[in-house]
């Protein structure tokens, strides 16, 4: 793949209870991404950080009032809204951004940006659904609503800055999920989102279940953002998360998924943008789950073993 990976940092763990997540795009660059992604023969350009305000520094007056069990939603509102615009610039430019999270809240942003001038596909590999609203959200955390915002579901019908009207519920594919809070089962069965669970890819195999889900996020679609939360590996590969489910998807399973994604994009150039989201190097082991997600982004931009 012959072209120009733009690295966004964003430090923010806004929408996580545990802190630590903001040092994810440090823990994941010192990981060895240049030269992971350098490997894939891509070209990138780290962009640095977006600034993110500490929390300890933010004016405690400064914040929204409360919009239902939504904590900080102010403060992912002005990260989020500076994200879209370097994403959209970045895709402007004919590079491939590639966003460091952070807690999951900022695909906010990058969904929003990667889809201002085109309609958008997305697979989202996470053990959860992410798919609350500060009306159902059993824990405020803003990491566990980015898809609702995006679609603009119960409260964020109001909030323009977290829509992303390029994406289309039926164009969403969700990968190994395995943790839905109960208002969040009735919510993705009703929608026309496709969700592929880890009971899906035991009986059937990773390979096969990454194709059909890249077809859905293909179909009438002018190509595809890759939401990478690495929660979505086992705990035992990727232990450095906020929010660990077990019984996730191996190392193997996890780069033969974006390898799959890749081969694609090889033949259909369908990928517009990726975020890598919430590695906790304050909870992982000897910085692992950011190598793991270095390596793995490192896949998804055309890293081959042979
Ligand atoms: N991106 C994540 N790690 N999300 C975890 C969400 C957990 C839970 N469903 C919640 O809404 O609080
Ligand atoms: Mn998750
Ligand atoms: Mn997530």
């Amino acid at each position: 793949m012959d072209s120009t990976v733009r690295i966004i940092g964003v430090p923010m763990d806004y929408g996580a209870d545990r802190r630590g997540v903001d040092m994810g795009p440090s823990a994941i660059r010192y990981g060895g991404l240049g030269t992971e992604l350098e490997d894939a023969g891509v070209e990138p350009v780290d962009g640095g950080d977006l600034f993110v305000p500490r929390a300890e520094e933010r004016d405690p007056d400064a914040g929204s009032p409360r919009r239902g069990n939504a904590k900080f939603l102010r403060e992912i509102e002005d990260v989020c809204t500076r994200l879209s615009d370097r994403v959209a610039d970045a895709i402007g430019n004919g590079e491939f951004p590639l966003v460091l999270g952070g807690d999951h809240s900022v695909s906010i942003g990058s969904l929003r940006g990667s889809s201002r001038d085109a309609d958008l596909g997305v697979i989202w590999f996470d053990a959860h659904a992410d798919l609350n609203t500060p009306e159902t959200s059993p824990s405020g955390n803003v990491h566990g609503m980015p898809l609702s915002a995006t679609l603009g579901r119960g409260m964020f019908g109001e909030m323009e800055w977290a829509n992303a009207s390029g994406v289309r519920e039926d164009a969403i594919a969700y990968v190994g999920l395995r943790s839905i809070d109960e208002r969040e089962r009735k919510r993705v069965r009703e929608s026309e989102l496709t969700a592929f669970t880890m009971s899906d890819i035991d009986e059937r195999g990773i390979t096969a279940v990454v194709e059909d889900a890249l077809s859905v996020a293909t179909d009438g679609t002018d190509g595809i953002h890759v939401s990478l939360d690495l929660d979505w590996l086992d705990p035992t590969t990727a232990p450095g998360v906020g929010t660990p489910v077990r019984g996730g998807v191996t190392y193997r399973e996890a780069h033969s998924a974006l390898e799959t994604v890749s081969r694609r994009h090889d033949a259909d150039g369908l990928i517009r943008s990726m975020d890598v989201v919430e590695v906790n190097p304050i909870l992982d082991e000897r910085n692992e789950t950011a190598t793991v997600a270095a390596e793995l982004a490192a896949s998804a931009f055309g890293k081959q073993i042979l």
